[in-house]
């Protein structure tokens, strides 16, 4: 009789004590049922050569989910779900304001499933514990099996993929969450409040120079490798950026692209509704891993400026200070916003992005955006020739027009134009514009902003 054949009539041996315990174990007296239990156990543990290690669904000292237990999940769901035959549904909202529920299906009771990792079969079973007294509760569990020749490369590589995968899968169908500070409560304590985020900006549709995109992409899969490689590479594992521009070229435009391409939460940090630096602290210790803290117009929410303002500034500059600026400034100052951002880089393993956004770079003070602070200062700039064609390709779905496009590129080199007004142009205004119509509405509105900027002059 070969290994497997006895081993196959033992497990049938073990599986009638067992049926035989399910069914009459109600009628057996407590004690006894743990005597059958513990000498079964023994007996198969001597010629069983399978491993088996139980994940519960909860654990620690105040019963809580273990996260172990929702990764394998994750991870059984999207890769081996196809194979069960029994599933359960679960309705995951990720918040009130989502309105489409998203299904997560993961196996059903005493389902069974079979992986292979590198050659190696295990076995995945879904499990649930019987309560033994009326004071225990039942608790799902899910048991990997697998031949104890395998030991070390399932609980090493094969357990460490499955936590990995689970990872990267939940972090993928995370919805994004926008948050925004509120004012201190009645205790003193700051708070963020959140929605969910949901806009649809990308690189592919951001309208800027191609190779600018490029760099700040690449920078984007550099810092998302993680603290390792940049060990490796003896760089510090961290990610500023300073987006300054005219308003209307993109900067928060960009944010957004950012969060969608990095699958990352959004803080939006409203300096002016922080009313000192302990408070400032509180808020940024209080933001998750892979999020990107945002402040905007930075020069108009804290005193940064030294310099008073030139009576001559241009006046449009002037307008856009008295939109954006407001009368009760903070107490927050700007050393301690250094400090807390430096601190947030070295203590929080730097899986946080901070960006800043300004209209105007000069007015900054040189500390914030000293080079090394600030890895990079993007400029958002008038839209040049480059950016209008991704913007005439999203809006009106055209790559070239050999008469307009030149004429459009003239123009744009004689005439400062920000990619919001292009594209504001380039939007049919009535159901009969086709894209020429909307082009020369575009020509047009060029040149009267040529005009315009000529007679200025
Ligand atoms: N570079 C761009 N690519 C694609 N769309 C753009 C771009 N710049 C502006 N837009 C369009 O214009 C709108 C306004 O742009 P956005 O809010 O990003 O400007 P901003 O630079 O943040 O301005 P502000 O300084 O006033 O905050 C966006 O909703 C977007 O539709
Ligand atoms: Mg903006």
């Amino acid at each position: 009789m070969g290994i497997v054949e006895i081993w196959s009539n033992l497990w049938s041996f073990m599986a009638s004590i067992m049926f035989v315990y399910v069914m009459y174990g109600q009628f057996l007296p407590y004690n006894l049922l743990e005597y059958i239990e513990k000498y079964t156990r023994k007996l198969t543990n001597i010629v069983n050569p399978y491993v088996e290690i139980n994940f519960f669904e909860k654990s620690g000292d105040s019963f809580e989910h273990d996260e172990t237990y929702e990764l394998i999940q994750t991870y059984l769901s999207a890769n081996s779900s196809q194979n069960a035959k029994r599933l359960t549904a679960k309705i995951v909202k990720e918040s009130k304001h989502h309105e489409t529920p998203r299904v997560l299906l993961t196996l059903g009771d005493y389902e069974e499933i079979i992986e292979n990792f590198k050659g190696i079969k295990v076995w995945w079973l879904a499990n649930r514990t019987h309560p033994k007294t009326p004071n225990s509760y039942e608790q799902r569990f899910l048991t990997l099996t697998f031949h104890k020749n395998h030991r070390d490369l399932i609980t090493t590589s094969y357990i460490q993929h499955v936590l990995e995968q689970g990872k990267a899968i939940t972090m993928k169908n995370r919805q994004l969450k926008l948050y925004t500070n509120k004012p201190s409560d009645y205790m003193g304590k700051p708070k963020w409040s959140h929605t969910t985020f949901q806009h649809p900006a990308c690189f592919e549709t951001l309208a800027m120079e191609p190779c600018k995109k490029e760099e700040i992409i690449n920078d984007l899969i550099m810092f998302s490798k993680g603290k390792e490689y940049y060990n490796r590479i003896g760089k510090a594992w961290k990610l500023g950026y300073l987006l300054f521009g005219p308003p209307g070229t993109g900067k928060s435009t960009m944010i957004s692209a950012i969060a969608n391409f990095m699958n990352y939460d959004v803080y939006d940090l409203e300096l002016t509704s922080v009313l000192d630096n302990n408070e400032l602290k509180k808020l940024l210790i209080d933001t998750s891993s892979k999020s990107i803290i945002v402040i905007e117009d930075i020069d108009c929410s804290l005193d940064l400026t030294s310099q008073r303002k030139n009576e001559e500034e241009d006046e449009e500059e002037e307008e856009v200070v008295k939109k954006k600026s407001y009368n009760n400034k903070s107490d927050v100052t700007l050393s301690s916003l250094l400090n807390f951002i430096d601190g947030i880089w070295s203590a929080c393993g730097g899986e946080r992005i901070i960006i800043f956004t300004t209209n105007f770079v000069d007015k900054l003070d040189p500390a914030l955006i000293r080079r090394g602070r600030m890895d990079k200062h993007i400029e958002m700039s008038y839209c040049g020739y480059q950016a209008f064609k991704i913007l005439a390709k999203n809006y009106l779905d055209v790559e070239s027009h050999d008469e307009l496009f030149p004429i459009i590129e003239k123009l744009l080199g004689e005439t400062n134009m920000t990619p919001a007004d292009v594209a504001e142009n380039l939007i049919p205004k009535s159901i009969n514009d086709d894209f020429q119509t909307c082009l020369n509405n575009l020509i047009q509105s060029l040149h009267t902003s040529k005009q315009k900027a000529e007679e200025k002059a």
